[in-house]
Order: C-alpha cells, then structure tokens, then sequence
C-alpha cells in the first residue's frame, strides 16, 4: 500500500485504511533486526492482547481499522527513523507529511473543516501505535491536536474554517502557547499581557517550552486582558499568525528524550491580531485552555500507553531469550513478576484512558477522568521503562539496545500537559467537592 494518496481529512483516512484491508498480512514489511520488535512478534503480541478484551471492550470495525492503519504506518515510518532521530534531534517533517498524507494528523478536526472528525477513542487509538514507534514523533504529531483544541472548544466558524480548514489542506503544524518561564503548572498567573488598541489586540510576553514552536505556521496565544479578574475571566485566547511582525522563535532547546520534538521560546513583541481571531469573548481564555485539555490530555495519556506498552514487550521479549543460570530469565520469578507488574500497568492504564475517551465522546465534561488517566498512564510509562531498563541490565543502559530511549522519553509524560501533581489537584478537587458537608 502506498502512503502518498493526495486527500485530506476523513476521505484520506477511508480510503487509507480501505487499502490496507485489501494488502492483507503481507503489507507489513517495515521493519526487522535486533534493536526493534520484528513485524511478526508485534502481531503475535497484539493478538494475544485482543484475545483477553472483554466483551465491553470490542472496538468497531472503523476503529480496528483506524489502529490497523496507525500500527502499519508506525511500522513502515516511524520505528525505521526514530533511531535516526533520537540521534540527530532532527525535526520529523517527513514523517509528518506522510502522516498527513493518510489522514493521521490532526484527526479530531471535525468533518465540516475538513477534518477526520474522529472521536477521542479513534484518537486514543492512533496515538498509542505512533507513541510505540516513537514518542517524540508522536509528540510532534499530536502537539497539532493540542494547538487545534482551543479552536474546537471556542473558535468562531470564521476562524475554524481559516485555521482549522488550512491544516487538513497541506502539511502544517501548529503550536499551543500558555506555558511561561514564570508560570508552568499555574497557569493563573501567566504574566503575557493583551491590550485592545483600536481594532486590534497588541500581545506582549514570553512563551516557554513551545512544542513545535519552530515550525508552527500559528499559535494558540493565551493572554491576561483583565488582571483585575479571577483566572476564570482575566484572560483571553488568540489565534496569532506564526509570521506575525513580532515574534521571535529562540533556539531549540535539547532535551533528555523525546529529542526530535521541537520545543523553544517564543516570544511576542507588539504583536498585533485582529478582532476576529479571539476565540469566544475576550476573558473566555482560562476556560478556554482548560477545555482544550480535556481533549488533549486524554491523548497524551495514550500515548504514555504506547510507550508503556513498547517497554513490555520489548522487556518480555529479551527476557524470553536471554538465559542466566541455565534458563530464560523469564523464568526466574524475579523477572517474571516484574514483566507481570509491566503488564498489569498497561491493561489498567489503557482502560482509565478509554474511559476518559468515552466520557467526553458521550458529550459529558471528563476532565476528573481526563487527569486520572493521565496520570496513571504517565505513570505507567516510566515505571515500565523503568523495568525494562532493569530487566535488560547493564545492556539496557547501552545505546545498541531499545530501552535506554524508552527510559529518556517517558519522564516527560508526567510533566507536560499538567504534571501528576496537578492531575491529583484536579483529581482531588473533585472529591472534596462531592464530599462537602
Ligand atoms: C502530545 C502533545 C504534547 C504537547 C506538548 C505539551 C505542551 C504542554 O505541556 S501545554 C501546558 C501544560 N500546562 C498545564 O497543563 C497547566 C496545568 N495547570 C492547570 O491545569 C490549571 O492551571 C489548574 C488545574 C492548576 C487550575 O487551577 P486553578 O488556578 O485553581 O483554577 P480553577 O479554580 O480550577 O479554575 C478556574 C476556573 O476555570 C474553570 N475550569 C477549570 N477547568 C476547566 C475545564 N476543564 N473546562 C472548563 N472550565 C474549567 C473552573 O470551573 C473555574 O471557573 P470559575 O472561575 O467560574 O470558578
């Protein structure tokens, strides 16, 4: 099957995974040798993980199709390059094309701009095969998602149609700019001002930790209009062209893993947007952002359950090879139970995250499910990696083998998109509510 069938949005993705049901088991050629899991053990892997859903669990045949297609696509483009990657820190705008090319980015802009129109469980779907390939890649891939969710959650038809409609027509990335050198975790008090002058806003300030922030054609800005308000009313939520007068994209910065996904300051300086492009009312930014999460966070925990996942089986696999004292190490119940633990963290990780899916799918707010799963599978990722790394030994921490990789690019899970501490805040926040006297 070929990646180059030049559509967008949801027609992209049928006819897609049309042709991969058509090229049958033999399609799947991309990729062999000793550092990645071969085609054959993947399949078999998967297969014996589908055997043991319940029957609660089925996915339709739309949505086997969508994580069929994800999973080829993985195989042929992502886990051949993310060696290559990791290594280089190169940006994977390739990759990126490509996946656009058969409708695996941006797929939750909705069908009306364009877009696939997928639901969150589609998406979880997708993310968890490109995040098994590579991490960083995928973040690259996804961090469009995050950058699109203000403009589903608040953007007029006039901006969805100009930004959103742009970015199913050709291979773009977009970045999401909230986080500040001075405020990560508490996104209150962002100290990135707009100003209305005349007919324009004028934004000022400095965005740190930007995700695509180097490539973004536009930017998700968001800006204190009212310092006097509480978080819920002080700010506002832009669209901002990224080759606006006035911005300044800073250097790469370099990173522990994930190192191909670009992340750098972006700073704005008088930088003027028209009326048009603020996304509800002005004062509507916080919630605006905070939505957008509920979205994105879901997907972000996904993807920590590819990279937990990819740990466990390429933990159990070495462990099934590699013998000590006359055995596979699979069979000393030190190794053996730790892969059980590895594997225990998927299977309940992956389920909080489809719950969170299928919350917001039903039209219902699920940002309590939202951080749970987000949490638990950050969680799961680095713990996972952690064990792989363990159970490899010394060669885990050797560069040849797959897991150091792993280990580097699963920390970032439980701190972009809200820390755990701020998953169990809002968990939390939750409980005492309904627990209140
Ligand atoms: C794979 C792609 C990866 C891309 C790269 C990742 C890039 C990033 O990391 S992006 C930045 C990540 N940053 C974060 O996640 C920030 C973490 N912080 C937060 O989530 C919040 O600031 C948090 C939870 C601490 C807010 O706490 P706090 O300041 O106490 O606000 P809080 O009182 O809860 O809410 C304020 C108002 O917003 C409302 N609100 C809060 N959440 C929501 C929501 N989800 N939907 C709608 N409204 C909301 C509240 O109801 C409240 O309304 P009101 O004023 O009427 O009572």
């Amino acid at each position: 099957m070929a990646f180059s069938t030049p559509m967008a949005g949801l027609a992209c993705l049928r006819a897609a995974t049309r042709s991969l049901a058509a090229g049958g088991a033999s399609a799947y050629a991309g990729c062999s040798g000793s550092k990645v899991v071969t085609a054959a053990a993947l399949r078999r892997a998967y297969a014996s993980e589908a055997a043991v859903g319940g029957p609660s669990f089925k996915l339709t045949e739309d949505q086997e199709a969508y994580r069929d297609l994800a999973r080829k696509f993985t195989e042929e483009h992502i886990i051949p390059k993310a060696e290559h990657h990791d290594k280089t820190m190169e940006y994977p705008w390739e990759i990126i094309k490509a996946a656009h090319s058969v409708g695996l980015l941006n797929t939750h802009i909705p069908e009306q701009y364009g877009g696939s129109g997928l639901g969150l469980m589609e998406c979880s779907l997708i993310s968890e095969e490109l995040a098994y390939g590579c991490s960083g890649i995928q973040t690259a891939i996804e961090a469009n998602g995050l950058a699109e969710a203000p403009l589903i959650v608040s953007g007029s038809d006039h901006v969805k149609s100009k930004y959103l409609g742009r970015m199913t027509e050709e291979p773009l990335v977009a970045a999401y700019c909230v986080t500040e050198p001075g405020a990560g975790s508490d996104v209150a008090n962002i100290s990135t001002r707009a100003e209305k002058k005349g007919d324009k806003w004028v934004i000022n300030g400095s965005k740190m930790w930007i995700t695509n922030g180097g490539y973004a054609n536009w930017y998700f800005v968001l800006a204190k209009t009212d310092p006097s308000q509480k978080a819920g009313k002080s700010m506002t939520g832009f669209v901002v062209d990224g080759d606006s007068p006035g911005i300044t994209r800073g250097k790469k910065e370099i990173n522990m893993g994930q190192r191909c996904s670009d992340t750098r300051m972006i700073t704005f300086e008088d930088v003027e947007v028209p009326e048009e492009n603020v996304l509800g009312k002005p004062g509507d930014g916080f919630r605006t952002a905070m939505g957008a999460f509920d979205i994105t966070r879901p997907l972000v925990a996904s993807g920590a359950i590819g990279v937990a996942s990819r740990a466990f089986h390429e933990a159990a696999k070495y462990a099934s090879e590699r013998r000590t004292m006359g055995v596979p190490i699979i069979q000393h119940q030190a190794i053996a139970f730790k892969l059980a633990d590895m594997a225990m963290r998927v299977e309940a990780a992956r389920n909080m995250v489809w719950k969170s899916c299928w919350v917001k799918d039903q039209g219902q707010r699920n940002t309590f499910y939202a951080s749970m799963a987000k949490a638990m599978a950050s969680e799961a990722a680095v713990s996972n990696a952690n064990d792989a790394v363990q159970v490899f030994g010394g060669a885990g921490f050797n560069t040849e083998y797959p897991v150091e990789k792993l280990y580097r690019d699963s920390k970032i899970f439980m701190l972009y998109e809200g820390t755990s501490e701020i998953q169990r805040r809002i968990v939390s926040k939750y409980i005492e509510e309904q627990y209140k006297p």
